[in-house]
């Protein structure tokens, strides 16, 4: 998709058509288009079998009976319409059914009508005016033009996409007008979770009765969605806690046990952030122990957590408990990443539990009566007939609903509620709807959504909903306020090590697993959870005094780490360190040489900086290793796509080496740290090391070790000739980069560049 501004995109890319359907918003742009680019949009439609979908505007000036320019085609606007109904006979119609008449007012009072006058036409839609003065005959709302005048099919919308079933004849119209190219599957899952079953206030509970019409509501429901069946989470201690009919109606639940889908719940319903692994197996253990007293499965490896509390954001020990205890494999949350919009919801796995986007009803545990629906039952009603609602399992392929016992009993407004959508989905579209088991729900999802099984973890303090699910214990004090990025060899443990000096800065604790860095935004730990992450920060006692912060030299180059940087801190200000991107390089060789890595000492450095891509696997690794971080330019724009440039510094890693003094201050300003802390006093010119150590003691400084400032013998020239042809064009870039940025270019650069 694209969406086009003044001028035409490329509509072809190596004569392959880019586009399956073309839509204009508003038609009367493609009318207007001068000759030329509209005869290329035409003759690209005829090429590519491809059709139009426009959309008629509102204009204040009411035309009656105009021409439309070029087509033998008739408009009135400015309509107000009522009781619309569709052609059944149309070719368009896929998603969407000739359903009946919806009835009453159509939103909006510019609506246009269309009159053709050749038999290239078909209507779609039609509707009456509502204006009595007006004959009282159809008017054509939408119509076809099937493409015998000028060979191109065209689809015209008398009204914009505020009317609900404009939303489906547009999925349809996509469908067609791409020959089926653009298509959206018709199968739809719904699975519809009554969370909890026995737990709402005396007099909001089911009698005997209720289950009845529950089981009967299910039996019906089953005729128009094979497989449906309710599916019943359950927290035992609640159980025959109503009054003595509403006891019954628990018994009779349970009488009936083998006709629901059960999920385990807590024992109490506590939210689970609140409690300890301990905690959480005890609760979980005695709710099994229920389960097992009242013939109840415990196999569906489905649950969910009350209030969402321990998903997401993520409580670890809930994990642990729910993969110990229920062997829980899937679970779903209207929070991930946030609650609003819903059309974002998305899904992810943990730590092998799926977890699915649940979707929002409208049925909660204070709306007990159909009469008393907040604002009013209307409501309700325009929410299941084509609103909100039906809506919600027309455009999701996979639905899961949240329910509560208290909608079931009384005069049972969540019966009323799905067997009215569905009635009206099945009315309105040729959808095949379908309950599955969760597991199974699970493994279609991210069968459909590939791309949402890795997370992103989102800062919890972002959204105070999440604050509220998220242990006491924790606080995003505890997260980094800044990091340094990389990449490796130019300086990056120096600047850590003399960050770490001062007063008011905190570092990362050391990793055992990767040598000194966390290494979170890049790799397989992210997978671990920002807990994990958390954990190699120390809690701040007065927070804000103190800036935490961490180095990973990798996370410069790694593709997918600022967008996740950008999802959890997205306030941290940013230091990249650079240096000659050659130099980086040769350094990098060296390291793997010490090492002991068998291909570095395999190759020589010419050997491996010129090695082709037909070249051995691990020579290729390393080549990549050794060359692409010093592409400077790109991977400092791919940042800025993500942060603004006043949150990103890059500092020149050779006046680092030279000058740390004036670094350092340069840098405590660009954070904001106070106190001000005098690096001239503390960082000294080693002669032996050959390089700026930390001062320890009058006469004795601290230098960092072997490992850093290695001795090797200098750059040949022609690997300097091969690695300066190889980054000229990378150096172009990053010298335009810093002028753009106002920083001042680095001397080494402008050599380069000679
Ligand atoms: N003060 C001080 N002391 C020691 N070394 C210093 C210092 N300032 C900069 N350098 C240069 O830092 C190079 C190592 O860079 P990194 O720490 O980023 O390497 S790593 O990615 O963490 O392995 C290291 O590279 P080599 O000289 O190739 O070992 C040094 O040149």
């Amino acid at each position: 998709m694209e969406v086009v501004g003044k001028s035409l995109p490329l509509l072809t890319n190596l004569s392959v058509g880019k586009y399956g359907t073309i839509v204009f918003e508003n038609f009367e742009r493609y009318l207007q288009l001068d000759q030329w680019n509209k005869d290329l949009i035409d003759k690209y439609m005829k090429y590519y079998s491809v059709g139009l979908i426009g959309f008629m505007p509102s204009h204040e000036e009411t035309q009656v009976g105009a021409k439309l320019h070029g087509f033998p085609l008739y408009v009135h606007t400015n309509m107000a319409l009522e009781n619309a109904t569709l052609n059944k006979d149309n070719p368009v119609l896929r998603l969407t059914r000739a359903g009946g008449t919806v009835s009453g007012s159509l939103p909006g009072t510019d609506w246009t009508v269309f009159t053709p006058d050749s038999e290239s036409y078909v209507p779609l839609e039609w509707a009456y005016p509502s204006i009595t003065h007006y004959a009282q005959e159809k008017l054509c709302t939408a119509i076809l033009d099937q493409g015998a005048i000028d060979g191109i099919q065209r689809l015209l919308f008398g009204g914009n996409l505020e009317f609900w079933l404009h939303r489906l004849l547009f999925l349809d119209g996509i469908s067609y007008m791409s020959m089926g190219r653009l298509s959206v599957s018709l199968d739809r899952y719904i699975l519809v979770d009554i969370d909890d079953i026995f737990v709402a206030p005396k007099g909001n509970r089911m009698t005997a009765d209720d289950v009845m019409a529950l089981l009967e509501s299910q039996e019906r429901l089953q005729e128009l969605v094979p497989g449906w069946k309710f599916n019943l989470g359950f927290s035992g201690k609640y159980y025959r806690k109503g009054y003595p009919e509403e006891a019954m109606g628990d018994e009779k639940l349970l009488e009936n046990v083998d006709k629901f889908w059960w999920f385990g719940h807590m024992w109490s319903h506590t939210q689970p952030h609140k409690l300890t692994q301990k905690e959480l197996e005890i609760q979980m253990q005695l709710n099994k122990q229920f389960a097992w007293s009242h013939n109840i499965p415990t196999d569906s490896g489905y649950s969910v957590a009350p209030h969402h509390s321990g998903v997401y954001p993520v409580h670890e020990p809930l994990y642990d408990a729910w993969k110990k205890v229920w062997n829980i494999r899937v679970t779903s949350s209207e929070e991930y990443p946030h609650l609003y919009p819903a059309r974002l919801r998305r899904g992810f796995i943990h730590r092998n539990i799926m977890v699915l986007p649940r979707q929002t009803c409208g049925l909660f545990t204070h709306t007990i009566f159909i009469d008393k629906y907040p604002s009013g039952r209307q409501v309700l009603d325009s929410s299941i007939h084509g609103g909100e609602l039906f809506q919600t399992i027309v455009f999701n392929p996979i639905s899961i609903f949240m329910t509560h016992l208290s909608n079931y009993g009384n005069d049972r407004l969540a019966l009323y509620t799905f067997e009215s959508v569905i009635k009206y989905v099945k009315c309105w579209t040729n959808l095949n709807l379908r309950t599955i088991p969760p597991l199974q729900l699970g493994e279609k999802y991210f069968h459909l959504y590939p791309d949402e099984v890795d997370p992103i973890w989102g800062n919890p303090c972002a959204d105070h909903r999440h604050i509220e699910i998220w242990a006491r214990n924790k606080s995003c004090e505890q997260l980094p306020k800044f990091l340094v990025i990389g990449p490796q060899k130019t300086g990056t443990t120096a600047l850590y090590t003399f960050l770490a000096m001062h007063p008011a800065i905190v570092a990362n604790y050391p990793s055992p697993d990767t040598f000194e860095e966390v290494q979170f935004f890049n790799g397989k730990n992210y997978f671990k959870g920002i807990d994990w992450y958390m954990k190699f920060f120390p809690v701040p006692r007065n927070s804000s005094s103190k800036f935490l912060f961490e180095k990973s030299a990798t996370y410069f180059e790694g593709e997918v780490v600022p967008k996740r940087v950008k999802a959890l801190l997205p306030n941290a200000k940013l230091v990249v360190i650079i240096i000659p991107p050659g130099k980086r390089a040769y350094s990098w060789y060296h390291h793997m040489r010490a090492h002991h890595d068998v291909t570095a000492l395999q190759y020589t450095f010419y050997e491996v900086i010129t090695a082709g891509d037909k070249s051995p696997r691990p020579l290729r690794d390393l080549r990549n290793k050794c060359l692409n971080p010093g592409m400077y330019a790109k991977h400092i724009e791919r940042w800025l796509d993500f942060f603004p440039s006043s949150q990103l510094t890059i500092i020149d890693g050779e006046d680092l080496r030279n000058d740390p003094v004036t670094i350092m201050n340069d840098l405590q300003k660009f954070l904001y740290i106070e106190p001000f802390y005098n690096y001239t006093e503390h960082l000294r010119y080693d002669k032996r090391k050959g390089f700026f150590c930390q001062v320890i003691e009058e006469d004795k400084t601290k230098c960092l070790g072997r490992g850093k400032g290695r001795i090797y013998p200098p750059m040949n020239e022609s690997e300097a000739k091969a690695l300066k042809d190889f980054y000229q064009s990378y150096n172009v870039a990053l010298e335009k980069l810093m002028t753009r940025l106002e920083y001042p270019v680095p001397a080494w650069l402008e050599d380069d560049l000679q």
